[in-house]
């Protein structure tokens, strides 16, 4: 993945000062597409920390996440701890860049969930919507406006974009059903925002889509990210998920409603895909990813029945 910022030991000596550290050591943390994150080794804390540089943030849309990331961490989230400032803000700013600094998770972030964490998984999903409060969350993230909408036309892959619309019609009424169980919703539950940890619990990184939304999007947008295997659909890996989930959470599940959820969620994930990688940054090195969304729709509709 590119790297936006480069952070010398100097700079980052800089960034650490007003939380009481001096670094020893740093590591560029190469798996994230949109963020810098470094690992950083310290003088003065016993934990490593994350030092992130909010790359699509300005200053203050960067302090209201890291509040929501401090309120969220103190209510008992399995997250990491973002790190406070002798000032008792969270934010610092280098080269006119928001960064924070979190709890560095020692653990495992797997390109594909072994199938026997999926039910921890989805434990720690249901841990997410158990939150009572909906006290400064965001507004919904996973959503397509008709900005966007307009944009997609113009996609130089017409088949992409004819699939988009076509399916954005069918399913976008999931996103505005008031009677549906709403609250704190993560909205990126892919592997890769996970990490193991040696006692086998999850801890959730990544909370830029954190908002108030309603669960069951939420949930879907977790079946997209944890039950593909390539880009194939897994059933079986689906029902581990769900279990977990629902024996946290008991909740009614409509299979077509979570179906359709599910789908809107793909949606949202292939614009963005396109968007980021075939037309914001063709250096990704990810051109065509968003490809597998379709081929997982398809399979996801040929063996949903078998979920359930
Ligand atoms: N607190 C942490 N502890 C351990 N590893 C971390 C931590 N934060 C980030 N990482 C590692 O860095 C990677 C990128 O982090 P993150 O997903 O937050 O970045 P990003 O640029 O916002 O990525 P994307 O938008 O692609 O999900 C993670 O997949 C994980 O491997
Ligand atoms: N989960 C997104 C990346 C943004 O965090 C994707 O798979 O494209």
């Amino acid at each position: 993945m590119p790297l936006y910022t480069p952070l010398t030991l100097d700079d980052l000596s800089k960034i650490l000062k007003p939380y009481d550290c001096e670094p020893i050591s740093h590591a560029h943390l190469s798996a994230g597409v949109e963020n810098t994150n470094y690992r950083v080794r310290t003088r003065g804390r016993l934990q490593d920390g994350v030092l992130t540089v909010l790359e699509n943030r300005d200053l203050s849309s960067a302090e209201a996440y890291a509040g929501l990331l401090a309120r969220l961490h103190a209510s008992g989230i399995p997250m990491p701890r973002i790190w406070r400032r002798r000032d008792g803000g969270h934010v610092s700013v280098h080269r006119g860049k928001p960064v924070i600094v979190s709890d560095h998770i020692s653990g495992h972030c797997h390109d594909v969930l072994p199938s026997e964490f999926l039910p921890v998984a989805g434990r720690a999903l249901a841990s997410v919507h158990a939150h009572s409060s909906t006290d400064f969350l965001p507004d919904p993230v996973v959503r397509l406006g008709e900005s966007d909408l307009q944009h997609i036309d113009s996609f130089s892959d017409s088949t992409f974009s004819s699939w988009l619309l076509e399916w954005h019609d069918k399913v976008c009424y999931v996103t505005e059903d008031d009677s549906l169980p709403r609250g704190l919703t993560h909205g990126d539950l892919f592997a890769d925002n996970m990490i193991v940890t040696p006692r086998r619990d999850v801890v959730i990184l990544d909370w830029e889509n954190g908002a108030n939304d309603y669960h069951v999007l939420d949930l879907g947008m977790a079946v997209l990210g944890l039950t593909g295997v390539g880009a194939i659909f897994d059933a079986n890996r689906a029902r581990l998920l769900l279990e977990g989930y629902q024996s946290k959470r008991v909740v009614r599940l409509s299979p077509d409603r979570l179906l359709e959820s599910i789908i809107y969620a793909a949606v949202f994930t292939a614009y963005h895909r396109y968007l980021k990688h075939e037309i914001a940054d063709r250096a990704s090195g990810k051109q065509g990813y968003y490809r597998e969304i379709p081929t997982f729709v398809d399979s996801l509709i040929a063996r949903w029945s078998a979920v359930f």
